[in-house]
């Protein structure tokens, strides 16, 4: 079993605290919610999941491999391999298409079976995210809804076993953002572990449970 454990973590910058004594357990097909105030570290706590950062203290385990020692080459390398991170405001390059920013995974994959296979996963899943028509646009000519789903097609086009969401809904509406949701059901029953920060209600309903980060640590609220 797949198992992401962090224990006692903190966070300082510059001496500041930003994550005091920090616990959580999730496992695979399990999808999980944090909420919290604006400031409160939600973003610095994906970032230390996702190996972008280190904890000041305290112990992250994934799959019972110990993080916190990494070199940022093998963070850097956990991230490739496991990771999907799907951020609030995709990071796009403006000159290229739609299609051209999802394939920028790719770029780096030298196995032809798997870039196959990569392709046909953009292929069906721009047709569920309903951008199927977009994708010899320029970045510029879509709408911020459209953007945020061609940069969640690119965080998971590898299936990857963690995927970490900074609000992966911000700019969609209700119904888009229940197709996105049903999509990470689908990945979550096939053995993803699913880090959702968000603060909407729709979102934390379907997952499994739900945080509140806050200045006293990580609690279960439902
Ligand atoms: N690299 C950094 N250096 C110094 N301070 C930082 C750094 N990154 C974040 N912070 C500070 O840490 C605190 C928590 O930031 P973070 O982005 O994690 O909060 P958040 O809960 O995600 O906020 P929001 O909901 O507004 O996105 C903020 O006060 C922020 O200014």
């Amino acid at each position: 079993m797949l198992i992401l454990k962090l224990t006692n973590i903190t966070k300082e910058y510059n001496s500041r605290v930003i994550l005091n004594d920090i616990n959580l357990s999730c496992k695979n097909c399990e999808m999980i919610a944090i909420k919290g105030k604006s400031g409160v570290g939600k973003s610095t706590l994906l970032n230390i999941m996702a190996g972008l950062e280190r904890a000041t203290s305290g112990e992250y385990y994934y799959n019972e491999i110990l993080m916190n020692d990494k070199s940022i080459n093998s963070l850097s390398k956990f991230r490739q391999a496991n990771v999907g991170y799907i951020s609030q405001h995709s990071p796009m390059i403006p000159e290229l298409t739609v299609l051209e920013n999802i394939c920028v995974p790719v770029w780096f994959e030298k196995d032809e079976e798997k870039k196959k296979e990569y392709m046909q996963q953009i292929e069906s899943l721009s047709m569920l995210f309903e951008i199927n028509n977009l994708l010899d646009k320029k970045i510029n000519a879509l709408s911020g809804g459209e953007i945020q789903r061609a940069g969640i097609i690119r965080s998971i086009l590898k299936k990857p076993q963690l995927i970490i969401a900074d609000e992966p809904t911000a700019a969609l509406d209700d119904e888009t953002a229940l197709m996105i949701l049903t999509h990470f059901n689908f990945l979550k029953s096939e053995g993803a572990i699913i880090i959702v920060v968000t603060h909407n209600d729709i979102v934390s309903k379907h997952c499994d449970k739900t945080y509140q980060l806050s200045k006293e640590g990580l609690l279960l609220i439902s």
